[in-house]
């Protein structure tokens, strides 16, 4: 059998409707139509050519980008393409932009914080990209720590303006995407200082740049922040440095939602909470989620398709070789992936709706689920953009040497992604946020304040640490009540532990701090039971296609059993589960990846990407992997000439050495 027809063959032994699977990985059918649609369009557009991207120098890819931000805004217009439409073909376009912030993280500060006077002003202008704004909150000292910003925002009562100024070198801004080279304005976070007195961190309206030639205003130095990790991949994005030399702004350019400065100077709070100054990087965070399932998926697509091509080992009589898919390693690594995948969809599809009820909730002047929203965002975040950037890796391995190469599309990925850990919020930072959530929640246990939301079963907390696990045998592990228990167990006897070491402290910060590495475990072992919980829940819903249904409740148990494994440890030494139980769920998932493998490769064209957005030879649909691979090589710049530049230079003169030797 030709390598061409593996991917073939493999499609014929799936055990489910592939087409209903794609409805359902992309949430609904109108999305499916319109990525479908969307996916095509892009691929099949010149502008949006990508395979030569990790060859471009910084300059050349930058200007690329410029370029392929303004084609996507053409054709949005054009095609008068909806929200979800233009969004989706930013997806598919691939490459990072000043134009993520702009809609990401400028418009949404505006929404979230500005004032309806200030939406009306900003918003219009801002939704014709007749400005282009980024988020300008991080400095060159202070990134993590918010509260430690050291811009200031003087009120002058004379002019009725603030004056922006950055006062020391760590105060430059740092960071922020589009601001380098092209955001004409930016939400500019800075300490409120009025009469002496400073009021802590607030957003401001600036604008950076003229919009008759682009040059800085008077007062504002900026530029870019220099290379980033790997070729291509982020360096297309203009991260930024920005000083303020005694900037000056009307008043009315400070966000005022949260909070109010008059005329008069005086400082008003409104019965907003202050945390909503920090609610743009909630809604990122949310979007994250999602993002990561993307990244992981297509990660995961590839390594699977090469995984069915590639052969090593096993040949008998001459016949073909083993497909390394068929290893019971490779089955170890890829498929938890696989399931993971699917895993982080349904999380971030659920996040979606917490957020959109929090959001409605919060114009109702209704706050009290915004803790958990942060949590929520906040562990989620950190918890899938950590699973997905080690994931990325392990799939380059997973497709060995060939792996390594750019054109299989892993290296930029891996490079584009793992930033992911970090912006929005180191996520160990993120985690100990999570873990202060749980504790505040340990603590208020036994008030008469029941627990809810993501938290219901800390009210369970006397059942959950004194239950023993039901399972015997290994098919025992298949019943999600079990699964769920043994998360649920897991999670809160890691809390009230970390509860109860805290209380030894006289100091609870020291006691925090000391405790920190604890804690995050705790925090993890809390988000974790949420994916596994969303996951069960998604599948208790009608979902129609024949076999699709059982191919998902694989996955799910594939996906727990999996974390059961990684995490044993947490489970055995909190007695959630026995050594023997450990070693049962061991078992069931063996079993789940022989009863999984023959739908992998349908499992993963379910994802419906085109090669275009793939960026693979690795993961093309085809499987025609060792023809591409070798046609691809010739197509490398080292390869326009036989003998390469520099030869008469440097490689000559060494070959000839010993000529010149014996002369001597
Ligand atoms: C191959 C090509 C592929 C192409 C793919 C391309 C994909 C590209 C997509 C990219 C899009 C994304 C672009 C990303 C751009 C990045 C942007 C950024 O990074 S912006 C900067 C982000 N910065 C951070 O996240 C900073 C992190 N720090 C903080 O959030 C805070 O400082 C802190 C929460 C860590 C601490 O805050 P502080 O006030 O000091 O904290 P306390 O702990 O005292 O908390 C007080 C109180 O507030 C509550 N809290 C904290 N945060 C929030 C919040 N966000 N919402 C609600 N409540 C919050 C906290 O729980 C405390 O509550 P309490 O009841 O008092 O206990
Ligand atoms: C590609 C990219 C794009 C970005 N885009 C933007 C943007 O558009 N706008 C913007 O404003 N910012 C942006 N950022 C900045 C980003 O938000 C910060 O880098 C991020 O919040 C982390 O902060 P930091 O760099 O200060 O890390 P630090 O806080 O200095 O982290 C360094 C180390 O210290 C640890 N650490 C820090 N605090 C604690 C603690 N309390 N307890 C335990 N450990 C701790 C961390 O875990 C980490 O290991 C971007 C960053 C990147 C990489």
């Amino acid at each position: 059998m030709e390598a061409v027809d593996y991917l073939a063959e493999e499609r014929r032994k799936a055990e489910f409707d592939v087409e209903e699977m794609k409805i359902v990985w992309a949430g609904s059918r109108h999305a499916y139509e319109i990525s479908d649609r969307v996916s095509r369009l892009v691929a099949s557009d010149p502008v949006f050519r990508k395979d030569n991207r990790t060859m471009l120098s910084r300059k050349d890819l930058f200007k690329d980008t410029l370029r392929k931000a303004a084609h996507a805004w053409k054709r949005i217009i054009e095609l008068r393409l909806s929200e979800e439409e233009a969004k989706t073909l930013r997806f598919y376009v691939d490459q990072p932009a000043y134009t993520d912030l702009h809609w990401g993280m400028f418009i949404p500060a505006i929404k979230g914080q500005g004032t309806e006077e200030q939406q009306q002003k900003w918003l219009p202008m801002a939704y014709k990209m007749q400005i282009i704004g980024c988020y300008a909150q991080t400095e060159l000292g202070h990134g993590s720590n918010v509260q430690g910003l050291e811009t200031t925002a003087k009120f002058d009562p004379q002019t009725d303006e603030f004056v922006i100024h950055s006062p020391t070198l760590t105060s430059s801004k740092w960071w922020p995407g589009g601001l380098g080279k092209v955001s004409t304005h930016a939400v500019v976070y800075a300490r409120l200082i009025i009469d002496g007195q400073d009021h802590g961190v607030h957003g401001f309206i600036v604008q950076l740049r003229s919009l008759d030639d682009h040059s800085p205003l008077p007062g504002i130095t900026v530029g870019d922040v220099g290379m980033k990790f790997g070729s291509g991949a982020y360096n297309s994005m203009d991260n930024g440095v920005l000083r303020f030399d005694h900037v000056r702004i009307p008043r009315n350019q400070m966000l005022m939602r949260v909070s109010q400065v008059t005329r008069e100077g005086k400082y008003m709070q409104s019965d907003v909470p202050r945390q909503l100054v920090y609610g743009t990087m909630v809604y990122v965070r949310q979007t994250i989620v999602s993002d990561a399932s993307r990244a992981l998926s297509r990660a995961v697509c590839i390594a699977t398709r090469y995984s069915a091509v590639r052969r090593q080992f096993g040949s008998q009589n001459g016949g073909p070789e083993t497909q390394v898919i068929n290893y019971k390693t490779q089955q170890s690594r890829l498929f938890p992936l696989l399931a993971s995948a699917y895993a982080f969809k349904f999380v971030g599809e659920w996040l979606k709706w917490l957020y959109a009820d929090v959001t409605q909730r919060l114009e109702a002047n209704d706050f009290s689920t915004l803790p958990e929203a942060h949590a929520c965002t906040a562990g989620l975040k950190s918890v899938t953009t950590s699973a997905t950037a080690d994931a990325i890796e392990e799939c380059r391995k997973l497709c060995g040497g060939h792996g390594y190469l750019s054109s299989s599309g892993l290296p930029e990925l891996f490079a584009v992604y793992i930033p992911a850990c970090t912006y929005e919020g180191d996520n160990i930072v993120l985690l100990l946020q999570v873990a202060r959530f749980l504790m505040k929640t340990v603590s208020q246990l036994g008030s008469g304040k029941n627990p809810v939301g993501t938290t219901a079963y800390m009210g369970r907390v006397e059942h959950l640490t004194q239950c023993n696990c039901e399972v015997q045998r290994a098919e025992d592990w298949l019943k999600p009540s079990v699964i769920l228990e043994a998360f649920e167990a897991r999670a809160a006897r890691m809390s009230v532990a970390c509860a109860k070491s805290l209380s030894k402290f006289s100091n609870p910060e020291e006691g925090f701090a000391e405790l920190s590495a604890d804690l995050v475990e705790a925090a993890v072992a809390h988000c974790q039971l949420i994916i596994v919980s969303k996951f069960i829940e998604k599948l208790q819903q009608d979902i129609p296609g024949k076999g699709v249904k059982r191919q998902l409740e694989t996955l799910c148990n594939i996906y727990a059993l999996y974390l059961l494994h990684k995490h044993l440890g947490d489970f055995i030494s909190t007695g959630s589960i026995s050594p023997k139980q450990g070693a049962l769920a061991n078992e069931q998932l063996r079993l789940l990846y022989s009863q999984v493998r023959p739908s992998v490769i349908a499992l993963v064209d379910a994802f419906n990407y085109t090669d275009h957005y793939l960026g693979s030879i690795l993961g093309c649909y085809d499987g025609n992997v060792y023809q591409k691979l070798y046609d691809e090589a010739w197509k490398d710049p080292l390869n326009e000439t036989v003998v390469p530049d520099g030869y008469h230079e440097y490689i000559r003169p060494i070959l000839k050495q010993h000529i010149r030797n014996a002369r001597l």
